[in-house]
């Protein structure tokens, strides 16, 4: 057992990242820490002084006998100050317990702003990865409630620490073996506590994948997203049951260490009682044949309780810290991450020329994690002032393009140039402000309108006329005029009066962005799937106006979409099998002709 012990200390130790853990709650809380600190000192040194004015108390007594007349304004003395240190006492304990609540308060905002802060930064490549989600989970798992147990079991164990030393030496003064035994029978349920959460932790690691899934699956049953299909589909029962199954699981592996620690802890905790009374017995039969004083029994009855307790919670803090150390391990695993994409060291400014081109040359690209080529060897250009298109059938990697014309990804080789530079010598987000993208997953932002479309070039501060002329190139004014409160209006459903539109007026909206955006390059990325044939016409037509002088990328399935474009690139199997004018491609008679088949016309 005592190896075990003295493994599971070390992996303790190893595992807890103490002194990263006080350097967080630092960095979130410096002042509130100092005055945490200060209050902790002065209630552990009137909670001592408490316990030792009640000592002299009882010696005074002791050594003058209780009917000493002379011994009275002693007596009262000692009783007061006694008394004024234990009023002090928990006057102190109730203000510390504030100025803890917010000193984690400071240290959960600190954490939560990190977390977010990652979560914007981490590159894409992130977001494909479980590994990354089950981090992310544990971490934003632990930004709710864990800094507060965290600061509060910290500041504990500081307190209870600071009491027993000072408490071992009033009881060092009756006899030095008390404190030994005492430490004796409490360190087993030490033992217990910290096995268990070790285990717990080990646990929660194997679990976190199986609580994504049930939260994924929850998810489902509740979402507004899925409902139709779950109801029409009848989808409701069966997933139910896989949730359920999962929960079940779950809760089954957390019960059997449960019950394991329960039988541990009864026998332990007979173990410290049967301690507590040797202590008793050992100091009893000492009055009997003289060896301690009345003086000596009282402080022992109230001061050894108070240590046993202080043993006990600190055994208890010091589970509970190592229990939240698989959280705080998550969310130091999260802040360890680093972006794949790399800042250059001195970076260019973006070319300020009216004229600017965005270039792929010899691209290749594979996923993280895949095992082919998603693209091969791509070259294709986008003027200043033109507009060109990509067609291919699903899969064929256009989406993929535009991930790396946007940076979101770096090619695998070959590069992306922005006028003849290498777009990796230009700051990621000078870059990224270059081109706006509307994905084929475009978001749909539960805000205002307005707002709706001011997220397209949200650092610029720009009149309220150029948000309605957005609106109005993308065709969105039409429903935006007919909400009683324009373009004030909340959208979507999640919140109190807010008004869901259908997906065409969705993706509208999600158009208004790019032609807000000031971006020299706009990228539509199936972005009309969803628009009637007249507004998709209306909208192309006269696209070139526009857009004025910016270059622009269309992909799309619609012949309609990509016809007058000034350049056509066909991508087959990530690779480029033709390109040219919609005319020229036509009567190639290859794989652009085939993909559009029956309907093509070259009017
Ligand atoms: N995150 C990813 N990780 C691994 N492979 C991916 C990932 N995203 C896409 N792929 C693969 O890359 C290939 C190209 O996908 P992409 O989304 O670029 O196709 P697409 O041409 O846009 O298709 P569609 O017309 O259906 O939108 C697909 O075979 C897909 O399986």
């Amino acid at each position: 057992m005592i190896k075990s012990f003295t493994s599971k200390v070390h992996k303790f130790s190893t595992n807890l990242s103490i002194y990263r853990l006080l350097k967080l709650i630092w960095a979130g809380s410096k002042q509130w820490s100092v005055i945490s600190i200060f209050f902790i000192a002065l209630e552990s040194g009137l909670f001592f002084s408490s316990l030792y004015f009640l000592k002299i108390l009882i010696d005074t007594i002791s050594k003058h006998g209780i009917t000493d007349i002379k011994n009275e304004p002693e007596v009262i003395k000692y009783i007061i100050l006694s008394t004024i240190s234990a009023i002090l006492f928990t006057s102190v304990k109730s203000i510390s317990g504030y100025i803890t609540e917010k000193q984690s308060g400071k240290v959960a905002e600190h954490i939560d702003e990190k977390i977010h802060n990652c979560a914007i930064e981490l590159d894409l490549s992130f977001y494909e990865s479980p590994n990354y989600f089950d981090i992310l989970k544990r971490a934003r798992d632990m930004a709710t409630d864990r800094p507060n147990i965290i600061v509060f079991t910290i500041v504990d164990i500081a307190k209870n620490f600071i009491s027993l030393i000072l408490i071992a030496s009033l009881l060092v003064s009756i006899d030095w073996r008390l404190f030994p035994i005492l430490a004796l029978f409490v360190v087993p349920t030490l033992w217990v506590r910290i096995n268990f959460a070790d285990s717990q932790n080990v646990l929660r690691l194997s679990q976190t994948a199986f609580e994504r899934k049930s939260n994924y699956l929850s998810t489902l049953l509740t979402s507004d997203v899925h409902a139709k299909e779950v109801r029409s589909f009848g989808l409701g029962n069966h997933l139910k049951k896989l949730y359920v199954d999962i929960r079940l699981l779950l809760l089954n592996g957390r019960l059997k260490i449960s019950k394991q620690k329960t039988y541990q802890e009864l026998i332990t905790s007979t173990i410290a009682t049967m301690g507590f009374f040797a202590c008793v017995a050992y100091i009893a039969i000492g009055s009997i044949h003289g060896v301690t004083s009345v003086g000596d029994i009282t402080l022992f009855l109230v001061a050894f309780p108070q240590a046993f307790n202080i043993m006990q919670n600190l055994s208890n803090s010091i589970s509970t810290l190592y229990h939240n150390n698989v959280f705080v391990k998550s969310i130091f695993e999260l802040f360890d991450l680093k972006s794949s994409l790399k800042e250059y060291e001195n970076p260019l400014p973006i070319p300020s020329d009216n004229e600017i081109d965005l270039e792929l040359k010899n691209v290749s690209f594979i996923y993280p994690h895949a095992e082919k080529n998603t693209l091969t060897n791509i070259s294709l250009k986008m003027p200043a002032g033109k507009i060109i298109a990509v067609v291919g059938s699903n899969g064929a990697g256009k989406s993929t393009l535009i991930k790396l014309l946007c940076r979101l990804y770096d090619p695998t080789s070959g590069s992306v140039n922005l006028n003849h530079t290498d777009i990796k010598s230009f700051k990621i987000a000078d870059y990224q402000k270059q081109i706006c993208a509307v994905f084929q997953d475009f978001g749909k932002y539960n805000v205002t309108v307005a707002e709706n479309i001011r997220f397209g070039d949200i650092h610029s501060h720009r009149e309220q006329v150029d948000i309605v002329d957005a609106a109005k190139n993308s065709g969105a004014d039409i429903f935006i005029d007919k909400f009683p409160q324009k373009y004030e209006t909340t959208m979507g459903r999640i919140f109190e009066e807010g008004h869901e539109v259908s997906i065409g007026q969705w993706q509208k909206l999600a158009i208004a962005r790019a032609f807000y955006s000031n971006s020299r390059f706009v990228v539509l990325d199936e972005a009309t799937s969803a628009l009637d044939a007249h507004a998709e016409k209306e909208l192309f037509d006269s696209f070139r106006k526009r857009i004025g002088n910016r270059a622009a990328l269309i992909i799309s399935h619609r012949q309609s979409a990509v016809k007058h474009a000034d350049y056509i690139y066909m991508l087959s199997e990530g690779e480029i099998s033709e390109s040219g004018t919609h005319e020229e491609l036509v009567k190639l008679k290859g794989n652009y002709y085939h993909l559009f088949n029956e309907n093509l016309t070259t009017d």
